[in-house]
């Protein structure tokens, strides 16, 4: 599915869509990402679970739906960790990754999406463009060296 023209700054920059990352990382400090959904933009690339704010959301709080909608956990607490600008020939996004540690709930692939628990390097490819910062804060956090994952 297309995604929305984003409305365009004074400036000429596009307006950035807010998006809330849940970066879940269990007991043996792993981290789940997830594939993206048939139908949306970058299908099949893997990435951290998440999505758009919707209006008068805080971060957090959309955290919390898109986790539940799309994976059936209720999840905890939220730490937020690093906020990252990226731009896509089909949107500038705001991320706004945030770390969890607990959550509730049997996990359900609720849009036939595809989850792997990794360390460092991933294992799953490819990875979507703006995933890629955060294997790094990864490397960095976790003293590792070399490639973070395969290169597409
Ligand atoms: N969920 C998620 N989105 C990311 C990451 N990195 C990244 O660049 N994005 C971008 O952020 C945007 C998130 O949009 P989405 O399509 O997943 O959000 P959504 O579930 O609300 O989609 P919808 O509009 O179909 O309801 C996409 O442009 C996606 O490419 C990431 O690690 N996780």
């Amino acid at each position: 599915m297309p995604e929305e023209a984003p409305a365009q700054q004074a400036s000429g920059e596009r307006v950035p869509v807010d998006v809330a990352v849940g970066v879940l990382i269990d007991g043996g400090g792993r981290f789940l990402l997830t594939s993206r959904p048939e139908g949306k933009v970058y299908a099949g690339y893997w990435e951290f679970p998440g999505g758009k704010l919707e209006a008068g959301e805080s971060v957090e709080q959309a955290l919390r739906r898109e986790l539940h909608e799309e994976l059936g956990i209720t999840i905890g607490a939220v730490q937020p960790w690093r906020i990252e600008v990226v731009d896509y020939a089909h949107a500038r996004v705001r991320l706004h990754f945030c770390k969890v540690f607990a959550w509730d709930g049997a996990f359900e692939m609720r849009e036939a999406q595809q989850m792997a628990w990794n360390t460092l390097p991933v294992d799953v490819s490819p990875v979507l463009p703006g995933t890629v910062p955060v294997l790094r804060w990864f490397a960095e956090e976790r003293g590792f060296s070399g490639p973070t994952h395969a290169a597409t």
